[in-house]
């Protein structure tokens, strides 16, 4: 290809400063470095994190950056070598397989994801983008709201030739997130009784969890209403929403299940909804998972809670090991097992990736796909 070993110029949504609308701009992408892939970007969702970090995170550091973390594309160049068409997934929790946590079976918190070195920039710490001279920060160290990424080879996983990049791409985060969730951190069960907290995309896919792990019942709970068609169509059987009660929800639910429900999971991001999961769920065996992202410093719960046998966990991307279970994954979309085109409500170009956020904010989507391909 013409491009390998050049700089790539090329659009870009540069999130200057928080609280203020992304803007579209030619950046400069530089080729990859060792152990590098330079990835065209063909589609990508927009996920809630995104707009947590433009709008409602506390981290003033991290920019200018292109956002973006739900995206697929196709390898345009490796470090020094090669240039075939690879379909390729960029991930925003690495899998390097040789770190303690890649290493341990328990766990996909691969120790290179979360230095703050990768977490905003690229390994060595020197992002490849730049615009107008000034370097621009690489969200998650994956920046799909670009037509040009660059990521460290731990974070790519190759997928398979046929997966149709403008659906797979969901599995970049909300999706896996969800579903995992509930199959891999709850462990739901045949028969259970679950309840998921929050429909947005992630909490629809752990709905989709629950329904593939065999849960007889699945209450959805969320405050937007509208959201209860969508949850019926990935497998919800009951809808409960907290403002339609004057009681607290957990009793609620409780009434509805004789004592509270097996397994609960939290997919909003909200202290308080964290707690309400939590006390859900039945004594002796009840499981919560936190699924939901926020910067509350400390919640509570009473101690009892966990001394009546219940337990309370945490998930980050579903608890896939990422470069082994994505390319899985789709081929599990490919073959009919888990559903992806439901979660699209929007289709978008690059230009309306404002929009895109705007949609999300206002609860007016599910997904939004950006299609960057030209
Ligand atoms: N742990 C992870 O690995 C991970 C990965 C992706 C996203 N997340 C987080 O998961 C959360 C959900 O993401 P999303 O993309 O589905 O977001 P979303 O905004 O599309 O969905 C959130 C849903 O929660 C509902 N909600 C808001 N307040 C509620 C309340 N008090 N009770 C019940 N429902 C309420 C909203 O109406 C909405 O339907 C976000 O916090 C996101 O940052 C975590
Ligand atoms: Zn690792
Ligand atoms: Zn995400």
């Amino acid at each position: 290809m013409a491009t390998v070993g050049k700089v790539i110029k090329c659009q870009a949504a540069v999130a200057w400063e928080p609280n203020v609308p992304m803007v579209i701009e030619e950046i400069e992408v530089a080729p990859p470095q060792a152990n590098e892939i330079r990835i065209k970007v063909i589609a990508t969702g927009v996920c809630h994190t995104d707009l947590y970090h433009l709008f409602e995170g506390k981290n003033k550091e991290g920019f200018p950056a292109v956002l973006g973390h739900e995206g697929a594309g196709v390898v345009e160049s490796v470090g020094a070598w090669g240039n075939r068409v690879i379909k390729s997934f960029p991930l925003f929790l690495s899998q390097c397989r040789e770190c303690r946590f890649c290493k341990c079976p328990k766990t996909n918190l691969c120790d290179q994801s979360w230095s703050s070195d990768r977490y905003a920039q690229m390994s060595d710490t020197t992002t490849r983008f730049s615009c107008r001279g000034q370097p621009i920060l690489q969200f998650m160290g994956t920046s799909t709201f670009s037509e040009y990424t660059v990521l460290n080879q731990v974070a790519v996983a190759k997928i398979h030739d046929d997966a149709p990049l403008e659906r797979v791409c969901l599995l970049g985060c909300g999706i896996s997130t969800g579903y995992g969730a509930a199959i891999n951190t709850a462990k739901v069960e045949p028969g259970s009784v679950c309840a998921v907290f929050g429909l947005g995309a992630v909490g629809l896919a752990a709905v989709m969890g629950c329904k593939n792990a065999g849960a007889s019942r699945i209450i959805a709970v969320d405050i937007n209403e509208q959201k209860f068609e969508k949850a019926k169509i990935f497998g919800a059987t009951d809808f409960v929403n907290p403002k339609s009660h004057k009681k607290p929800i957990s009793e609620v639910l409780a009434e509805m299940t004789n004592g509270g429900v097996d397994f609960s999971m939290e997919c909003v991001g909200n202290g308080a909804v964290m707690r309400s999961a939590l006390e859900s769920c039945v004594k002796g065996w009840g499981v919560s998972v936190l699924v939901g992202w926020t910067d509350v410093q400390d919640f509570s719960a009473r101690p009892i809670q966990l001394i009546s046998g219940k337990t309370w966990k945490g998930s980050l991307f579903g608890g896939f090991k990422s470069k082994d279970s994505v390319p899985k994954l789709v081929l599990d979309y490919m073959a009919g097992r888990i559903m992806l085109d439901e979660f699209v409500t929007h289709t978008m170009s690059l230009d309306q990736v404002n929009d895109a956020v705007q949609l999300m904010k206002t609860g007016g989507c599910i997904r939004t796909i950006i299609n960057l391909s030209k």
